[in-house]
């Protein structure tokens, strides 16, 4: 009797400091931290608690899903909370913002600039270039890499998208219509860019091991989703136990192109190497610039290496991050643009009708100087990258007990996800979200709207380095294929099945049909 009254005791003892505890730690998520207010007002009232599939918390609550279901979870969520909202599982809380206003607040925060633990599973494909990176190691690859994104370089990039671009257009010499997938070769145009201009190297004679390297990117992202669907896995030690070694092959042949492409440029630059000329300008100038040869990305860090600022090692990492963030994130942008000038007879007409303004027959002036007069076609791509951005979701980590000025106290180790589909749909910031209307983004109709409602390439000092560079390629691809071909619709984007990927995606394949101009 004595021992039952212990053990009653012992239980009642344990249910008491678990309640207790409760108040702090979200129990049954694996010990979660609770995100609390400043002034003690329930956190409901600030951002609601999303309820989990499981007693577990959210933990679960993707357990098994495929990246379709993933990718619907969160719109799921946004759609019926239809504000900023928190999950916890595990042992993490979630806080998920889909609402502009807490975006600022985030992305203007000095000491919220780590990655969610998310961007870990990218760590064995990119290690940790700059994307991925975190504090010294990010502020001092960024200074290394920013000026090589400067106005002045870009122009001579600009001359590599043009060649790129007619080579695309060339493809179709013979036809007079021709229906082709964009989803296929848009894939291949990028990738060529993003190795002459950020590697110096012609893809050419490599052609069939970029193909390679495309489809072993596809199967790494594939093992990234599966990734985040299985918390057991998000746990280091646990996928290098029993997962990571299906990733093994993918990655080497990744690796493999990257380092092949580095051999490469270090041959082409010996020369360079030994009489380099440092210019010693300030500003403008201040990059190491062969006038000789043309510039690659990867120069600068090669140089960079001669000064002890980086080391091998460092520089594949920013050689694949540079390939992976500039080759599938302009894909998608093209892909989607390219679908939306075939969906839009109109607004196709419109873009058409400036670029005959301002673009020779001939593509001559194709510069970047035109290009910036092109009002109408930069409004068309902004709104294709709000309907469709190429990265739909960002993710940032508490790392010490952080305040915001919404009231919320969040604990050190919260993840922060931003949902960036969500934040460019949320009805409050824009009229009839899901129609295409390149005019929202006239200056008239752009006055008033919350700065943070559209970022496509994020803000702040984490935004993307690469942006200007995108829209010019992208840019530059659609002039030359719209000078050439009118665009006619073969798909309904209403049949459209996205899916949770590094960048969005979906599996249907996106054709459009090309019909030479008179
Ligand atoms: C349509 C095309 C693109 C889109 C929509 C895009 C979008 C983004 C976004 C949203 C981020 C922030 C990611 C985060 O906070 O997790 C980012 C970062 C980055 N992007 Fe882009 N990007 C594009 C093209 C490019 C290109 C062409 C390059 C390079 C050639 C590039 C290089 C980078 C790098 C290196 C970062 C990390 C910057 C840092 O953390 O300091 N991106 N991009």
């Amino acid at each position: 009797m004595d021992l039952f009254l212990w053990v009653l005791l012992a239980v009642g003892s344990l249910i008491f400091w678990l309640y207790q505890l409760n108040k702090d730690y979200y129990v049954l998520a694996f010990f979660s931290p609770r995100v609390k207010t400043k002034d003690g007002r329930p956190v409901e009232s600030i951002a609601p608690v999303a309820n989990g599939k499981t007693i577990f918390g959210n933990g679960f609550d993707l357990y098994g899903s495929n990246e379709a279901e993933i990718f619907q979870h969160s719109r799921t969520h946004a759609r019926k909370i239809r504000t900023s909202y928190i999950e916890y599982g595990m042992g993490l809380p979630m806080y998920n913002i889909i609402d502009p206003e807490v975006v600022e607040l985030i992305l203007n925060d000095q000491n919220l600039i780590n990655k969610s633990v998310v961007y870990d599973f990218l760590h064995p494909a990119l290690r940790t270039g700059l994307l991925t990176s975190t504090d010294k190691k990010w502020h001092s690859r960024r200074k290394i890499l920013t000026p090589t994104f400067h106005f002045n370089i870009l122009g001579h990039f600009e001359e590599v998208f043009k060649t790129e671009s007619l080579k695309f257009v060339e493809q179709f010499a013979d036809s007079s219509e021709i229906c082709i997938s964009a989803s296929e070769l848009i894939p291949k145009f990028t990738l060529n860019s993003i190795c002459e201009t950020a590697m110096g190297v012609k893809l050419d004679d490599m052609a069939e091991k970029g193909n390679i390297y495309r489809k072993n990117f596809a199967q790494i992202e594939k093992r990234f989703i599966k990734r985040i669907s299985n918390p057991f896995y998000w746990n280091n030690t646990i996928y290098n136990l029993f997962g990571a070694k299906e990733d093994a092959p993918f990655l080497n042949i990744i690796h493999n192109f990257s380092s092949e492409i580095i051999a490469k440029r270090r041959i082409l630059l010996q020369d360079a190497l030994q009489n380099r000329q440092i210019s010693q300008g300030d500003g403008d100038d201040d990059i190491y610039f062969n006038k000789k040869q043309r510039f690659a990305m990867l120069d600068t860090l090669i140089f960079a290496e001669k000064d002890g600022l980086i080391d091998h090692q460092g520089i594949c990492e920013e050689v694949d991050t540079l390939m992976f963030e500039g080759f599938d994130t302009t894909s998608m942008g093209l892909i989607f643009g390219l679908m939306n000038m075939s969906l839009y007879a109109d607004k196709q007409e419109l873009c058409y009708q400036e670029i005959n303004e301002f673009i020779e027959n001939d593509f001559s002036n194709l510069d970047i100087n035109q290009i910036a007069k092109l009002k109408y076609l930069d409004c068309f791509v902004k709104e294709t990258m709000r309907l469709f951005p190429s990265v739909p979701f960002m993710g940032r980590q508490v790392h010490r007990k952080t305040e915001l000025a919404n009231g919320l106290i969040l604990p050190a180790g919260t993840q922060i996800l931003m949902h960036v589909f969500d934040i460019h749909r949320h009805p409050k910031h824009w009229d009839a979200p899901n129609e295409f209307r390149p005019e929202r983004f006239f200056t008239e109709n752009s006055e008033g709207r919350h700065i943070y409602a559209y970022i496509p390439f994020s803000a702040g000092q984490r935004n993307c380095i690469g942006q200007k560079y995108a829209m010019l390629e992208m840019k530059t691809l659609l002039i030359v294929v719209l000078k050439k071909f009118r665009i006619l619709p073969l798909v309904d984007p209403k049949s459209f099945v996205f899916n949770s990927g590094i960048t969005l995606r979906t599996n249907n394949n996106i054709q459009v049909k090309l019909v030479r101009r008179a």
